[in-house]
């Protein structure tokens, strides 16, 4: 493929799929990446550090990844012209090389672009963004137990209000929905009609049902205990409440989930174990509460597209931060890795935060790809690292007696420690 201004390496070969999905992963596959704005800059290097040095420690020389940067955000505009965010040809290559890794991409709020990483997800059908949050021995926690938050996050992807779809107050197009949804869809409820901003909800069940189904098959396939479904069905009913029936129909149909004790709650068993699963349900304002009361009861967590964003922000402050809470996107084949947390402007090129989140988030890429070996090392440099005390900045300022490391510095602190 000729492409404008991505450089393909040299001595890379490309990951191919197999029918089935799986994935045939040669010795030397090229990684597409984009930098990111803000701290991209710092983390996606630190993040490289680590990475190379676990492969090299791994395989001796036998793999080796081949990092491609393609481009997206302000380098982008840069690189390209300045209209340009999002070139078509970071999605071609995202999509032909089926692995990659991003950093994070600034939204303004209130205007401008929309986001860059939502239409990432939408236009490559990433529809699962899987976001584990568990805790690392000698990590600050604002909370008693962190060991007892061991949660693994799927999130929707591709829907929900989060996708989009909005009309700004004061516009002929706001002004028609409006006029729509009062005078042939009977609403009678919009409080301030004359100046009003509309944002609208979809929720399919197709969609639904493949995010639970991923969460299914992961508690399945992991031997985890509960799958639970959070929304806020009782005020959105047709939304997030159908999310919620969907789900349980779900595990119903495909899974063999009886009800438990009469309902709503239902199990299934382990076809791999033969344990029970729990299927079970909570409100998501209930959820942001036991998650901090009583998170030992919770496992791995299915949920819509905004509910999933706001949980993973706070159950990654229960282990440590956005600094070292990883995530993956997913489509059935292709898969985009990337942190959680975004761009913080304030930090920008001072090689001073957390490249946790990147690093854990190529870990999670590297046991995608079947190379074990190398995402265990990553998985011991960071232990070791953070339990000798050689930190970075958001946990120096909550541990006594810690080093004090830079972006770059923790990045190489990862890979001496494997
Ligand atoms: N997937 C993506 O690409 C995402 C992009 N964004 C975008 O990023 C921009 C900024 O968003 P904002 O709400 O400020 O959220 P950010 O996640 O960028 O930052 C919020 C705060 O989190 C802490 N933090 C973030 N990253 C790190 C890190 N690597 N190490 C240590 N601490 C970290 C900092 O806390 P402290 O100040 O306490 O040090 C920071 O001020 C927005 O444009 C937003 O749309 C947001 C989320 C995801
Ligand atoms: O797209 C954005 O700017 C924010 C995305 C975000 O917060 C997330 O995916 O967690
Ligand atoms: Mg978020």
């Amino acid at each position: 493929m000729g492409f404008q201004k991505i450089v393909v390496p040299e001595g890379g070969e490309k990951i191919t799929v197999n029918a089935d999905n799986t994935l045939n992963v040669p010795n030397n596959p090229i990684i597409p990446f984009i930098e990111g704005d803000g701290i991209g800059v710092d983390v996606t290097p630190a993040m490289k550090i680590a990475i190379n040095a676990a492969v090299q420690k791994a395989y001796n020389g036998e793999r080796k990844i081949h990092w491609m940067e393609v481009y997206a955000g302000e380098k982008a505009t840069q690189v390209y012209d300045p209209d340009t965010w999002l070139p078509e040809e970071t999605l071609e290559a995202v999509k032909d090389y089926v692995v990659s890794i991003k950093g994070p991409l600034t939204t303004p709020v209130g205007g401008g672009i929309r986001s860059l990483n939502v239409a990432l997800r939408q236009k490559l059908d990433l529809y699962t963004c899987l976001r584990p949050v568990r805790w690392f021995e000698g990590v600050p926690s604002p909370v008693k137990k962190p060991a007892d938050v061991d949660m693994v996050i799927f999130r929707e992807n591709s829907e929900d209000i989060y996708a989009g779809i909005e009309w700004k107050a004061g516009t002929a197009e706001a002004d028609k929905v409006i006029k729509f949804l009062r005078e042939e869809m009977g609403v009678t409820n919009i409080r301030f009609p004359e100046n009003c901003g509309i944002g609208v909800k979809p929720v399919s069940v197709e969609g639904t049902k493949r995010l639970v189904r991923q969460a299914l098959q992961y508690a399945v396939d992991n031997d985890r205990e509960s799958v639970t479904l959070v929304h806020k069905g009782n005020i959105m009913k047709f939304t997030e409440g159908s999310f919620k029936d969907w789900g349980y129909e779900l595990a119903k149909e495909e899974f063999g989930a009886e009800l438990l004790d009469g309902g709503p709650w239902m199990q299934f068993k382990s076809p791999k174990t033969g344990k029970n699963i729990v299927v079970k349900d909570v409100i998501a304002d209930a959820m942001l509460q036991q998650i901090l009361l009583r998170p030992a009861e919770y496992d791995v967590i299915a949920t819509l597209n905004l509910n999933g964003d706001y949980l993973s922000d706070a159950l990654a402050a229960e282990v440590g931060g956005i600094g070292i809470a990883p995530g993956a996107n997913l489509a059935d084949a292709v898969a985009m890795f990337e942190a959680t947390h975004g761009t913080a402007p304030k930090y920008a090129g001072q090689d001073k935060v957390n490249p946790g989140s990147l690093i854990l988030s190529a870990e999670m890429m590297l046991r995608h790809m079947g190379w074990v070996e190398a995402a265990d090392l990553v998985l011991k440099g960071m232990e070791k690292a953070i339990s000798k005390g050689e930190v970075t900045y958001d946990f120096h300022r909550l541990m006594d007696d810690a080093k004090l490391l830079k972006c770059s510095e923790f990045g190489q602190a990862v890979a001496d420690n494997m």
